[in-house]
This record gives C-alpha cells, structure tokens and sequence, in this order.
C-alpha cells in the first residue's frame, strides 16, 4: 500500500512520503492553531475549486445511481458478492454507478460495473491513512473534503442503493433520508440491501423513533430494504426521476 500512488489535490505522494493533515483536518479542527482565523477565509477559495472540479467532470454523466457500503469488507464477504452483483445489474439496466472509489463493497461494485461494460465511477476522499481509487474506477475525482464529496453523490444519482457498512455508510445513508424528508430532493428512491444487516436499525427506527414521535410514519417508507438486485434496480427505475 505505501508504494501507491496518492494524490492530495495537486500533490502527489509516493512511496513512504506522508503529509503532516489532510485538508479536511486542517479545516475542522483548529485546535492548536491560532492562524486559522486568516488561513480558514483562503481556504473557501480551494473548496470552491473542489466543487467547480467536481460538477464540471460529473455534468456529462448518463443516468447514474450512487452505491455504499462497508470499505471493510473481504473479497469474499456476502456483502462484496452483492455489491459485484448489483454493480453488474445497475450496469446493464444502462446506469453509471458512483462509489466513494475505495475498497471493500465500493470496490465490490465498481468491479461489477466495469465487467459488465458499464461506466464505473469513484469519488474518493483525502484520507489521513489514504488508499487510492481502486482499480476497477474508470473516472475518478480524488476530493479533499467529505461535505463537497457528499454533494456529489446526491447531485449526479438517480437513487442511492446502501449496502452494509459503517459509520461512513450510515453517514451516506442518513444525509439522504434527511434530504428526502425535508423535501430538498424529490423522487429519489433510497434502497437498503441486506435485510438480516439492517433489519436491528430498522426495528429500532419503528420501535424507538417512531414509537417517541421523532419520526412519522412515512418516514419509514423512505427507504425499500431488500436482499434482491433485481428487486433493487426495478425499484429505482421505477421512482427515479429519470431512467436510462
Ligand atoms: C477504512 C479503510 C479505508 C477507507 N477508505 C475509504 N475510501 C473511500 N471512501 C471511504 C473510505 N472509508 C469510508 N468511505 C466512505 O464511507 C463509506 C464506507 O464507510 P464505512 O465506515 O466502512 O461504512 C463508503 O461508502 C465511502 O463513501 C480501511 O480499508
């Protein structure tokens, strides 16, 4: 992994050469830093830069759907075998399929996108620890900041299709609901794969949430859980605003 080429913006690190933070770090977290009252005003010029980047390179994009899941998972989980899967199925249903370009399920599904001939798209992040796009991401845009990232996802998908994960994936998975709730995106079905991995969350969200009134009723019926891609991908075509 420290072979790799990384980039961070413009840089580009190889071999053993790290950098001190990444940007999102130097943004979020002043501490110990008593120039950041100067330093944080310049650095809205680089995130506009990031956006301009980012909607430029993703304008030109078919129809697309944006895909999460865990960067944990092994080659072999079930997990990675149901995101090749869908990757492939979303592909042939004539969508670009968009991951945050890492490893685990993202790499799961940018694979089966890419062997079924299907335009393979990862959106990777700076990382303090950071991997690279995997090697299945035929367009790519590295992003330095996880806010300017998330746009992304939202802004150029049709859907969202969530696959077990973590935080991050929770993440992904709760800015989209709350988008849709508050209406600030219309026609944007979000699907959850893997019922025995979300089925406690969703018990939780019905008994707790719902039950204390945080959330309505049809709140809950924001997102479609299912264990089937076909189901998955019908779904989108279905509810989306625009099918390919
Ligand atoms: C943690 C490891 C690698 C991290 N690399 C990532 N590359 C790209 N995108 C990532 C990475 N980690 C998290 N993400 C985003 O969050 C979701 C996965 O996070 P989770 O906590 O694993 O669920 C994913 O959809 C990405 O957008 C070690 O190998």
């Amino acid at each position: 992994m420290s072979n790799r080429e990384r980039h961070s913006g413009a840089v580009t690190l190889r071999g053993s050469v790290t950098r001190s933070s990444t940007a999102d770090q130097a943004l979020l977290d002043s501490r110990g830093r008593p120039d950041w009252k100067t330093k944080d005003a310049w650095r809205t010029l680089r995130i506009l830069s990031e956006f301009v980047e980012g909607f430029e390179t993703m304008a030109d994009l078919p129809p697309s759907v944006s895909v999460f899941g865990s960067a944990r998972s092994a080659e072999n989980s079930a997990e990675c075998r149901l995101g090749y899967e869908l990757g492939g199925a979303l592909a042939r249903a004539g969508y670009a399929v968009i991951t945050g370009g890492g490893p685990g399920v993202m790499e799961a599904a940018n694979k089966g996108v890419a062997e079924a001939g299907g335009l393979s798209v990862g959106l990777g992040i700076e990382l303090p620890f950071e991997q690279g796009l995997n090697d299945w991401v035929e367009l790519g845009i590295d992003f330095r900041y996880f806010f300017v990232r998330k746009t992304m996802f939202v802004k150029y998908a049709q859907g969202f299709v969530v696959l077990p994960g973590g935080y991050g994936t929770m993440d992904e998975l709760f800015e989209a609901l709350t988008l849709v709730q508050t209406r600030k995106v219309t026609q944007f079905p979000v699907v959850l794969m893997g019922t025995s991995y979300w089925g406690g969350l969703i018990d939780w969200l019905r008994t707790t949430m719902l039950g204390e009134g945080k959330i309505s009723k049809e709140d809950l019926d924001l997102m479609m859980l299912t264990d089937d891609v076909d189901e998955a991908v019908n779904h989108i075509v279905n509810t989306s605003e625009t099918a390919p």
